[in-house]
């Protein structure tokens, strides 16, 4: 406790969470006619989806959508009552986003002893629970984690479109999103690691940490190839069935 002209300080010691979601990738294997977040899935935009399912989860303080500065999506679309900030600091690559999206948080307020839950916005399959799940496997945890998956197929390396081996499996996870670490040690990281990775945990792995892996779901793929549109769009409406029946 600090004292400054009679006014008692009290530090928060209580670190805040907050959701950043990288949205500023063009969609270039989708295949679709603009950016993949922005197609409409089930009578929404899915990047709408993905923001829905953080503003259910109270333990998130506040989410900022990292988008394109070209971005026309937010610039045209009259967004009521908007949960969410936005930061038009998208760069060439997702890291580059997600790190211009971590200085924006610290310009709102965070602090580097925060939690920062980082998740693709073409992951719009993600529900609450599965965010609490991370949160409940993370909060006490000395480094942070992510979602994943351990691989349910057999692994082939190749050469030249033949197999060239197989691999074991029993140890090697498939990454999701979201990935919870504390916005100063994942900034510090990306600094270090560059543009090259694909995710925040190589970035925190780097630094010689280990995160830990909390078991994901199949469902919360990432919508990447034409088909998964169609894959997403029924997932979204078996679960809207299932809450009006
Ligand atoms: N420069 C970039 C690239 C990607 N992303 C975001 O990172 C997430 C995961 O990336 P990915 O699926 O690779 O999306 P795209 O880069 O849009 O797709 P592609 O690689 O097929 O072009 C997406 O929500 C995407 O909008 C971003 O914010 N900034
Ligand atoms: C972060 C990620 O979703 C983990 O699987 C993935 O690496 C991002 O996808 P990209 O295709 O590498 O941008």
């Amino acid at each position: 406790m600090t004292e400054l002209n009679n006014i008692t300080l009290t530090p928060r010691t209580t670190p805040r969470c907050w959701a950043l979601i990288p949205c500023a990738g063009t969609g270039s294997r989708a295949g679709a006619a603009g950016p993949k977040q922005y197609q409409v899935l089930a009578g929404k935009p899915m990047v709408m989806h993905t923001l829905a399912a953080f503003a259910e989860v109270p333990r998130i303080d506040q989410t900022l959508l990292v988008v394109s500065p070209d971005d026309k999506f937010f610039q045209t679309s009259e967004i009521e009552n908007a949960s969410f900030l936005i930061a038009a600091y998208g760069g060439s690559t997702r890291a580059a986003s997600v790190f211009n999206g971590l200085n924006a948080l610290l310009t709102e307020g965070a602090v580097d002893h925060d939690w920062v839950l980082v998740h693709d916005a073409a992951r719009c399959l993600i529900t609450p629970a599965q965010i609490n799940q991370l949160l409940d496997a993370c909060l006490d945890d000395e480094v942070g984690g992510l979602l994943a998956l351990p691989l349910p197929d057999t692994l082939k390396t190749a050469h030249a479109g033949r197999v060239a081996a197989t691999l074991p499996r029993a140890d090697k996870w498939l990454a999701q999103t979201p990935q919870m670490f504390r916005i100063g040690s994942l900034l510090e990281a990306l600094e270090l690691a560059g543009d090259a990775v694909t995710d925040e945990s190589s970035a925190i792995e780097a630094m010689g940490l280990s995160p830990k892996l909390v078991v994901g779901s199949a469902q919360n793929f990432k919508v990447t190839y034409p088909e998964d549109f169609e894959l997403a769009q029924a997932v979204l409406h078996s679960r809207m069935t299932r809450k009006t029946t």
